[in-house]
């Protein structure tokens, strides 16, 4: 049974009139550079939420960088520290709970069983579930984790999903080549995980997506409520570079448009996206920009290991108006009904 919630503003509860939002990230950090809890904290912060960063590994720097130290997280640190420590010692209040890259299978199934149990009991929490699993048509992490995300998928509520491609074609069983087969999997995905509210792709590919040279990535959303069998998809030009952290980046901002602080600024999920896709296609530009300038080899590999998020403090800023982003973005969007 699908939960019925409305988009919604942040803490309904609370007595005071204007607490600020606070999130819950249980995701990786690294020391150097800007990818899981360290691509996440900074924008969300800035943006006006209190973060409560849970590290589920901590290294030197991600493996992009082909070499790296630094140790995971064991289950049952993760479970005394949030079930412990946060919930049941300080008996934190969250509003949000975003939950990424966990470093084996029995940490990510103590997580979703905590996770899982205080938005049952707290049903305004909105859980920002990202199905780490792979990438490109690989798996990066162990292979029982597939059937792990697909029991927590079917078993808790969950406000927003956000696979990748792989990710979606993994949980849903359907292999996407086309708009065609992303909307099946999206009703499928729905079939087999009808607790699940929000569902977005956040990065795809088809074969035909090169069109006089030019390169485009494609983003899709499938809202289950409002229920309405229409898929939203955007097509966005894509930069001739790798980013590390991009997909985190896109979380943490989707999770803060998605649980705005005023009510008034509550909005459908395809409007939200759109803005989340501008200001990610921004900060990426500008990424680029400064590493070619800093590092010219890179011109030629094009694979940009560190965000620049600090340089894109006044991108990011919470009264910056969207619309401003527009014109160097041109990204499309579309709905297949
Ligand atoms: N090379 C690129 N050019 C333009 N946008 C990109 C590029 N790489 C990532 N993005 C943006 O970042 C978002 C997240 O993509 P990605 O990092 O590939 O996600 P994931 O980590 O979930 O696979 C995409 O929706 C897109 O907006
Ligand atoms: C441990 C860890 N977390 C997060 C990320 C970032 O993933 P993405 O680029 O999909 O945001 C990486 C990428 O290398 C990583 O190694």
């Amino acid at each position: 049974m699908t939960r019925s919630k409305e988009p919604r503003a942040f803490d309904p509860f609370s007595k005071r009139e204007k607490r600020t939002r606070r999130v819950l990230s249980v995701q990786s950090h690294v020391i150097h550079g800007y990818v899981g809890n360290k691509a996440a904290t900074f924008p969300l912060q800035y943006r006006g939420w209190d973060v409560d960063g849970l590290n589920t590994v901590q290294f030197s720097n991600h493996p992009g960088y082909g070499r790296f130290t630094g140790f995971r997280s064991q289950p049952n640190e993760i479970y005394e520290i949030m079930q412990k420590g946060l919930l049941e010692g300080l008996q934190m209040e969250y509003d949000a709970i975003l939950t990424g890259y966990l470093p084996s299978v029995e940490s990510l199934q103590i997580t979703a069983k905590v996770v899982g149990a205080l938005c049952r009991r707290e049903p305004h929490i909105n859980w920002i579930l990202d199905p780490v699993l792979g990438d490109n048509g690989k798996l990066y992490v162990a292979e029982e984790n597939v059937p792990a995300y697909k029991q927590i998928l079917r078993e808790n509520d969950v406000y927003v999903v956000t696979p990748n491609q792989f990710e979606m074609e993994t949980l849903s069983g359907v292999k996407i080549d086309s708009l065609q087969s992303l909307r099946l999997s999206f009703e499928l995905f729905h079939e087999a995980y009808p607790r699940v509210e929000k569902i977005v792709v956040t990065s795809l590919e088809f074969p035909s997506s090169a069109d006089i040279g030019e390169q485009y990535i494609y983003c899709a959303c499938f809202d289950t409520h409002p229920a309405s069998n229409a898929m939203s998809y955007f097509k966005i030009h894509k930069l001739d570079a790798q980013f590390s952290g991009s997909g985190d980046l896109f979380n943490a901002l989707l999770l803060d448009c998605i649980v705005p602080a005023q009510k008034e600024d509550a909005a459908a999920l395809p409007t939200v996206l759109r803005k989340v896709l501008l200001l990610v296609d921004k900060i990426l530009r500008r990424t680029l920009e400064l590493s070619v300038a800093e590092d010219a080899p890179s011109q030629q590999s094009r694979v940009i290991k560190d965000l620049k998020l600090i340089q894109c403090a006044e991108l990011l800023h919470p009264d910056r108006r969207f619309e401003d982003f527009e014109a160097a973005a041109r990204i499309t969007e579309s709905i297949l009904d």
